[in-house]
């Protein structure tokens, strides 16, 4: 019998690679395999925290690096931490911040000892250590903190992914040190390696030597294509332990997510359903369609009138279409309420057709349904 009040996982069925089960912590179950939706500066953006919830999502992304700058990370805990603040009671996963410092701020270092950055927002230099990153997420109150690590985009060369992959695991000590024991959190190591199978395996052992709770697989989704991604995948897989949850950083399209949960993932989040629902783009088991497009200015049908989204069964393409034209507020509320609301019914379907054996025919009709759109 696992403890309430701590951190499990438990897998329920198998297909192949793939798992079904579930994380158990003290603010809630986590269905695996699971999206994140992506709620960066304490809001998932366009949504209230009721439809996040309603959509089917069990546990959201926080970002350290925005937090930190704005509100604050001591201000966050005065304010009684990230999810009084947001009103999301559910676990809630922090990055950690080194991707953040490497793709948005200006003038950043990195040293033995940790980060020096500015602040994109107002140029104020900030120092960011593995033990800071740690502070700062329980300041937040965070349920799955990960390591600080340094990622390093593709291509790079050798020399420089190797740097990197060390460096990402001597962080990887210093952040299970200052993480400590906290029954029902997590710290979760991060994989890396780049492209090179040999550093990626190098990296998931010393990990797994560290015994943490959950392992997430980052360098990826930095600008190589899938093939690369998921052959990286393939190679980690087996050097991590299948007792613990694998976690894919910032991926993915909704083919991304299905090819990845058969390779034997767990966790996801990326920024694609809401960002994608900001910019007029619409998931549906048609395919992506693009509502800015002049074909849709009298088309009465919905999105999907088989979903049991509101966004997406309620309203039709010539109003959407309306509203993307329009810049109306309106539009990226309900296109990026529908995309998430395709990418939960997607995760579930996985963790339904995992459970009956049946994982490669559900990803072969979930294609066959985009192409047939296509078509
Ligand atoms: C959009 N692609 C992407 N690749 C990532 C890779 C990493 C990574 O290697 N480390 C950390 N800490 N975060 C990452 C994140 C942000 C979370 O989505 C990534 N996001």
């Amino acid at each position: 019998m696992t403890d309430p009040l701590d951190f499990s996982f438990t897998v329920s069925a198998t297909d192949g690679q793939a798992r079904t089960g579930h994380i158990a912590m003290p603010r809630g179950n986590i269905r695996t395999p699971a999206f994140m939706p992506v709620g960066t500066a304490a809001t998932v953006k366009a949504m209230y925290p009721e439809q996040v919830r309603d959509l089917g999502a069990d546990v959201v992304l926080g970002n350290t690096y925005h937090l930190m700058l704005r509100p604050g990370a001591e201000r966050m805990a005065r304010l009684g931490g990230l999810h009084r603040f947001m009103r999301w009671d559910g676990p809630i996963l922090t990055d950690s911040g080194g991707f953040q410092v490497m793709s948005l701020s200006a003038l950043r270092k990195i040293d033995e000892e940790g980060v020096t950055f500015r602040s994109h927002i107002d140029g104020t230099a900030h120092r960011m250590s593995p033990e800071r990153s740690i502070e700062i997420q329980g300041l937040l109150g965070s349920d799955i903190q990960m390591q600080l690590d340094e990622c390093v985009r593709l291509p790079a060369e050798r020399p420089e992914i190797e740097k990197a992959m060390h460096l990402s695991l001597r962080w990887a000590e210093r952040c299970r040190v200052a993480f400590g024991e906290q029954p029902g959190k997590a710290m979760f190591g991060i994989v890396q390696g780049g492209d090179v199978p040999e550093l990626r395996v190098e990296s998931a052992r010393a990990l797994t030597d560290l015994g943490l709770k959950g392992y997430a697989i980052g360098g990826l989704a930095v600008g190589e294509p899938q093939a690369v991604m998921l052959a990286m995948i393939e190679t980690v897989e087996p050097h991590l332990p299948s007792t613990k949850p694998r976690y894919l950083m910032g991926v993915g399209t909704p083919d991304d997510l299905m090819q990845s949960v058969m390779r034997g993932i767990d966790m996801f989040d990326c920024v694609m359903p809401t960002r994608a629902g900001r910019h007029g783009l619409a998931y549906t088991r048609h395919g992506r369609i693009n509502l800015r497009n002049a074909r849709h200015a009298e088309d009465t049908r919905p999105l999907d009138e088989a979903s049991d989204c509101p966004a997406a069964r309620d309203y039709s393409r010539a109003y959407l279409h309306h509203l993307v034209r329009s810049d109306e507020i309106l539009g990226m509320m309900l296109l990026t309420w529908n995309n998430l609301a395709y990418y939960q019914a997607l995760m579930a379907g996985m963790r339904a057709a995992i459970a009956a054996g049946r994982l490669a025919d559900f990803v072969a009709e979930t294609k066959d349904g985009w192409a047939r759109a296509e078509a």
